[in-house]
């Protein structure tokens, strides 16, 4: 088998940076997680905090066996990110770590058919490519960015299409964040609903 067989497969994935940190974000922030991310994604969010994993061939394809034994010597919770992780096939890895009986998350825009088996499943829809219809069946947690005031009518759409178990955080914007945030916590305030998510590895300087 070619190495683009093995790509084609998930057998092997384009591998830019695995990092042992604290999740940041979201419903899980403050838990201890290894970090994997894949590279390629071409949905193209102006502010995307991670441009340098968008050209796959950038980052050199990697055996999921070697990413899975490594993950499993840092931490019991993985979390697969990006780059656009569903850009590929997710089965093979998530399987791999799964029979470590290891918990697997995953960030996504879900942009692309949902593959894999995911314990926790973080969907951040985005406007230039928006979620195919499972994403949203698959979501336990709808994390929408807010970078302006029509953000919001725009997270309630996302909202409406979660199931009725799906966890609604607002995180603004990093550059946006003094601008917004004032907005952001009168509006869950009046919605209390939401929670509001902040990047917080960024606020003390880890990965
Ligand atoms: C870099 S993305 C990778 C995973 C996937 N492509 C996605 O967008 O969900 C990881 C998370 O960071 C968020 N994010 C990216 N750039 C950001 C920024 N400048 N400010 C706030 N959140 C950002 C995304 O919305 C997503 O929830
Ligand atoms: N600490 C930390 N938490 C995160 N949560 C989501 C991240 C991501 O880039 O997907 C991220 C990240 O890059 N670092
Ligand atoms: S979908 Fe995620 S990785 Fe892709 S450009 Fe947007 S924030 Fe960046
Ligand atoms: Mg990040």
């Amino acid at each position: 088998m070619t190495e683009n067989d093995k790509v084609e497969k998930g057998l092997f994935l384009p591998l830019m940076e695995e990092f042992y940190t604290i999740q940041g974000e979201g419903y899980h922030s403050g838990r201890a997680a290894y970090f994997i991310r894949i590279g390629g994604c071409d949905v193209g969010c102006h502010w995307c905090d991670v441009k340098e994993s968008w050209n796959p061939k950038l980052h050199p394809p990697t055996d999921i066996q070697q990413i899975a034994d490594h993950a499993a010597e840092y931490s019991k919770t993985i979390v697969i990110t990006g780059g656009e992780p569903l850009m590929w096939n997710m089965e093979p890895i998530t399987t791999l770590l799964k029979d470590k009986g290891l918990e697997v998350h995953i960030e996504t825009s879900g942009a692309y058919t949902v593959s894999g088996n995911w314990d926790w499943f973080c969907l951040s829809p985005k406007k230039t490519k928006p979620p195919v219809k499972e994403a949203y069946e698959y979501a336990h947690e709808l994390k929408v960015i807010i970078y302006n005031k029509h953000d919001f009518k725009w997270a309630e759409e996302h909202a409406a299409r979660v199931g009725a178990h799906c966890k609604l955080f607002l995180q603004p914007e990093w550059s946006r964040r003094e601008v917004m945030m004032d907005d952001i916590a009168n509006y869950v305030m009046q919605n209390p609903k939401w929670q509001i998510s902040l990047q917080t590895h960024k606020y003390i300087g880890i990965p």
